[in-house]
């Protein structure tokens, strides 16, 4: 069943920044949420984390309103990495991922200890981190940091990950990199992941289902190489672009003037 929203309103600050929006994410899946600045992309994964409240209209996972779920019960079913994630000082990235665990803890702090280090181990895996674990967070470089904080919420081990403009600052051997741990978990353990990119080749790339967002609602949803064409491009983006294949037979989108 997994996670949908039914004509979903949200007004922030007495503006309303998302209208109307039904959409059902695909289970297991990897959906891209694209749109130009400003028009609600964070503001819909803060509503499908709980963190937003809806002014009107329905987020339900599994077919239960989202706001039913109790803190912890919905921590386990649901991870969202927010962009420019800090950590405490002097944490440690031990630390940082073995926070994730907390949806398992009970109010005394009681965990399975076995089941938490099983799940921080894979995490630290999964992350390439197993060399960093003694290392201070605010030390990281901006991929080590990413792929921490990445880390975290998988330890979680939920079940949708929420990934906000993943990899934003990192270079593009590190962005490579981030989307594919990201690809692998999705694949791996049929995670489903809905993230905010901006880079439209990537989202060409990595989504098995984009959902574009303009002035507020939803433009469309689809299949990547149905509905990013240059009409979508020149409508949602304002932007004349070329589409071609690379040798890899991928889709490419290069920009070429304002429309
Ligand atoms: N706490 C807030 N107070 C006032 N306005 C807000 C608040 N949070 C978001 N907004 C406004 O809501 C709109 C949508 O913001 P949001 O961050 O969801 O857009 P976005 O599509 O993710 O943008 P970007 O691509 O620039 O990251 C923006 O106009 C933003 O200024």
């Amino acid at each position: 069943m997994g996670i949908e929203v039914a004509h979903l309103c949200v007004s922030i600050a007495g503006k309303n920044i998302l209208q109307d929006l039904t959409i059902s994410f695909a289970e297991g899946k990897r959906t891209v949420i694209i749109g130009p600045n400003g028009v609600g992309k964070s503001t819909l994964l803060r509503t499908l984390a709980g963190i937003q409240r809806p002014a009107a209209g329905r987020v339900l996972l599994d077919g239960e309103e989202i706001r039913k779920f109790s803190r912890k019960k919905l921590a386990r079913r649901l991870a969202i990495l927010p962009q420019g994630m800090t950590a405490p000082p002097d944490t440690t990235v031990q630390q940082l991922v073995a926070y994730g665990r907390f949806p398992y803890r009970s109010i005394w702090g009681a965990g399975d200890a076995k089941a938490d280090r099983e799940a921080v181990a894979w995490a630290v895996e999964a992350t390439h981190l197993g060399g960093y674990l003694k290392r201070q967070v605010a030390t990281l470089s901006g991929g080590e940091r990413q792929r921490a904080f990445l880390a975290m919420a998988l330890a979680q081990q939920p079940s949708i990950l929420l990934l906000d403009e993943p990899t934003t600052y990192l270079d593009i051997a590190h962005q490579l990199e981030v989307m594919k741990i990201i690809t692998e978990v999705n694949a791996r353990q049929s995670m489903t992941v809905i993230m905010v990119l901006h880079d439209i080749n990537h989202a060409l790339q990595y989504a098995d289902e984009l959902v574009i967002l303009k002035n507020h609602r939803l433009y469309g949803q689809g299949r990547p190489q149905e509905l990013m064409t240059v009409k979508t491009l020149a409508e949602v983006f304002g932007v004349k672009a070329d589409i071609f294949r690379n040798r890899q037979g991928a889709f490419v989108l290069s920009p070429v003037e304002l429309v």
